[in-house]
């Protein structure tokens, strides 16, 4: 499972927790304007947008799980199985795989009303990076640093581009389904809860916190959709980068997904990777992992963005501490 968010304080952050039971050797990955991007069906993109963020990089081809480029557009992948559909090429659309659309979208777009025009002429295609590396079925979360955003998903009746006013994308079910379940928790509240039960009744609100006491706590994929929509919009708006940062990563870790909770297969359980966020505003890409809370920075602004070579970096991994004595 995966959580997205964008979270807007003052400047506007978008990123992502990865969770699954296995690594892909993924790193960091800074692609500058002038690499030249290859499309199966579609001609190359020789100039474009810088884009940073997490990938696999396969025969010299940064297969993005999620990015952002230097205009402040961001966007992330995330499992859509059953629900997603890949179309066969049709003449006269602009006919992209799965793997290929964050950088068709990140490379020429600079925000998310320029990726809706662009929407309209995509046809989401069957086309396989290779024999080893099969179509995932994804859906996506698409977000600028107006604080906007979308959900993209390419289901069998066709493709479904819907304005998303909560901000956050996780798994299955469809989208209007997730917002629909969202009514179901319209009352929480970090306040006390006030009785609406009966005016015959007294509560003595035994604890602090109870109006969050239904906040659902599961690893599924309904459950983390409300859970982080309710931990964004009730975290607060700081004026400095380091707290708005720590924030950020306050609330997608806590939809992280702790090793042993999520059994996927006899003895396989699903974890978080890595947390990652791109401040929009500026270009400076974030990341902890699993096991590396200390937040690791990579400023794209530092490197040659006009060069054609791109530049790796990989994940800072490692539990270290800071010894008092
Ligand atoms: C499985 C994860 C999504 C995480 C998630 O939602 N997890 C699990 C769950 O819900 O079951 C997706 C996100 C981006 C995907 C990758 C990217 O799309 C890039 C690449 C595309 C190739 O077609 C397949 C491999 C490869 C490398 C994909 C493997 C699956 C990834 C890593």
């Amino acid at each position: 499972m995966c959580t997205s968010i964008i979270f807007s304080p003052k400047d506007h952050y978008f990123g992502r927790n990865l969770d699954l039971e296995v690594s892909f050797g993924q790193q960091v990955v800074v692609t500058p304007r002038n690499y030249n991007f290859k499309f199966r069906k579609m001609p190359d993109m020789k100039k474009h947008f810088a884009m940073v963020g997490i990938a696999l990089v396969a025969d010299e081809y940064p297969l993005y799980f999620d990015a952002a480029n230097e205009k402040g557009l961001g966007m992330a992948g995330l499992n859509y199985p059953d629900n997603f559909h890949a179309f066969e090429v049709e003449d006269g659309k602009d006919n992209i795989s799965p793997f290929e659309f964050i950088p068709w979208v990140l490379g020429q777009c600079a925000t998310v009303d320029e990726a809706k025009k662009l929407l309209e002429k995509i046809n989401l295609v069957n086309i396989n990076f290779s024999e080893k590396m099969q179509l995932s079925p994804l859906h996506w979360l698409i977000a600028d640093k107006t604080g906007k955003s979308i959900t993209v998903e390419s289901d069998i009746d066709g493709l479904h581009v819907y304005d998303n006013p909560i901000g956050c994308l996780t798994n299955n079910p469809q989208f209007p389904k997730q917002l629909t379940n969202l009514d179901n928790y319209a009352n929480l509240s970090p306040a006390m809860p006030e009785n609406t039960f009966s005016k015959e009744i007294n509560f003595n609100g035994y604890s602090r916190g109870l109006g969050s006491h239904n906040l659902p706590g599961g690893m599924d994929s309904e459950s983390r959709f409300v859970r982080v929509a309710f931990n964004k919009f009730n975290a607060p708006k700081f004026d400095t980068e380091e707290e708005n940062v720590d924030t950020y990563f306050h609330i997608l870790h806590s939809v992280e997904q702790q090793k042993g909770l999520d059994e996927v297969a006899p003895g396989q359980f699903e974890y978080t990777i890595y947390s990652d966020g791109t401040n929009l505003d500026t270009g400076v890409f974030y990341y902890t992992t699993y096991t590396n809370k200390r937040i690791t920075k990579v400023d794209m602004n530092k490197l040659d963005l006009d060069s054609d070579q791109m530049t790796v970096y990989p994940i800072n991994d490692k539990i270290t501490f800071d010894e008092e004595n």
